[in-house]
């Protein structure tokens, strides 16, 4: 062997090895840099408003960075000379899509780490939850338990409370109903009903939800949220949002409040309180990656405007929907619209799974089961997941079955990576 020949090898096994070192590090460095003594304001926040909260902190505190909590890395923890989360609360008292990895985050730390870490939680739920504001207690517990110092009690802000704004009607804005279809009138599912508002005053994006003022002098003035079932407004020739509601019946057969109101009093041209609840965990982050969207009954809402999104834009990529309900023939809502949306080839594929049928019985996460590659290569490396309907009915199912199907850690990466998005309630 040559001398150069081997001078060449020690030289391309040296370079290999800064390459591989310096990969190493590429992939451990935090995504947003982080100064030591640097004060940092994180959020965990579905629908912005822990979000708008950590900016205005931001603007409060000297040489302090903002950034969403699933950005906030092990780096971060030990540089960091104060961290100040602002956390809300979704489903039934679980984390916001953007901040489900922490409290993993968390165990995984070293103590000597944490035990160096100033902190202060601020959290925001609403007291008409029973788990109110969980998650920020969670975290707060979690940093004190494993000795952190906390700067300040623990700030519970209530949307349920006279001084939020959340629900002044001033904010609210008046948007006319145009139309009214009760979608499954044969069916012994409780009524789904189609609204179409007129609100040529409202922007939003695919993705958002609309909070309802019920109307006055009925004793309570709390709004209620449904999922915005349209393209963004800016894509639409008409102005029209619309959304399906579910006639909530109670215990003793009442109808629901807010569902009661909107199904069974209004009619077309009453006008009603609504304002756009920006959900920009929800939100279409590609118009060419695959979208896997899963959903049950009412939840159909969600998904419908990411659909129609796309019929109105050129060359998308592609879209699977998996869709459960209960009877067939009666519950297949909507289905002349979807299925012109299969013929154009918007949806590639559709899947519907129905829970009360002669033959057997069938959910959403059976049909996702059935069809485990299938959805592992749909999703391979760039696509996004949504589900959306009943947290406890379907939202957790679906969340066990793929991660039965795609292992624990690559779920947790789409996680991560803002791939897997969920509207559950
Ligand atoms: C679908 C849904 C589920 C919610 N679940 C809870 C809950 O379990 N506990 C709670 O305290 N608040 C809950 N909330 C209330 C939110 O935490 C509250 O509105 C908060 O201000 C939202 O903050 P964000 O906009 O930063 O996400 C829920 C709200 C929605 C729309």
């Amino acid at each position: 062997m040559s001398d150069t020949f081997r001078i060449s090898i020690s030289l391309a096994l040296g370079l290999s090895w800064c390459l591989w070192v310096a990969w190493l590090w590429w992939k451990k460095r935090p995504l947003i840099a982080v100064n030591g003594g640097q004060r940092i304001v994180v959020y965990a926040s579905q629908t912005g408003n822990a979000q708008t909260n950590a900016a205005l902190h931001q603007t409060k505190l000297a040489n302090a960075i903002v950034l969403p909590l699933n950005k906030l890395k092990t780096q971060h923890l030990t540089l960091a000379d104060e961290i100040h989360f602002h956390l809300s609360t979704y489903g039934d008292g679980e984390a916001p899509d953007n901040g489900r990895g922490f409290l993993k985050l968390l165990n995984q730390v070293s103590q000597d780490i944490i035990e160096k870490i100033q902190f202060s939680v601020t959290a925001y739920g609403d007291s008409r939850y029973p788990k109110f504001c969980a998650f920020g207690k969670e975290v707060h517990q979690s940093l004190l338990k494993k000795g952190a110092t906390s700067l300040a009690d623990i700030r519970l802000v209530d949307a349920n409370n006279a001084q939020s704004t959340e629900n002044d009607p001033s904010t609210f804005t008046d948007v006319v109903i145009t139309e009214i279809t009760h979608l499954n009138p044969k069916s012994q599912s409780p009524g789904l009903y189609r609204l179409t508002l007129k609100a040529e005053q409202l922007t939003w994006q695919a993705g958002d939800l609309l909070d309802i003022l019920p109307p006055e002098g009925q004793g309570y003035s709390i709004a209620r949220t449904y999922s915005i079932a349209s393209a963004s407004s800016h894509l639409l020739d008409e102005s029209l949002v619309t959304l399906l509601v579910r006639l909530h019946i109670t215990a003793n057969g009442e109808f629901g409040l807010s569902s009661g109101f909107l199904t069974q009093q209004c009619q077309v041209g009453t006008s009603i309180k609504v304002k756009v609840r920006p959900n920009p965990s929800c939100q279409l982050t590609t118009e060419k990656h695959p979208l896997l969207l899963i959903g049950a009954g009412s939840g159909l809402a969600g998904l419908l405007g990411h659909i129609e999104q796309r019929a109105l834009l050129n060359n998308c990529g592609p879209i699977w929907l998996v869709y459960g309900e209960r009877e067939p023939g009666h519950d297949e809502h909507l289905s002349t619209q979807l299925n012109k949306w299969v013929q154009s080839q918007v949806i590639q594929h559709f899947d519907k799974a129905f829970s009360r049928q002669e033959t057997q019985a069938k959910y959403v996460q059976q049909v996702l089961l059935a069809n485990a590659s299938m959805v592992k290569s749909f999703i391979g490396e760039q696509g996004d997941i949504y589900v959306c309907g009943s947290l406890s009915g379907m939202g957790e199912a679906v969340n066990t079955t793929l991660e039965q199907i795609l292992g624990s850690t690559a779920l947790n990466t789409l996680i991560q990576q803002g791939r897997y998005h969920r509207d559950l309630y």
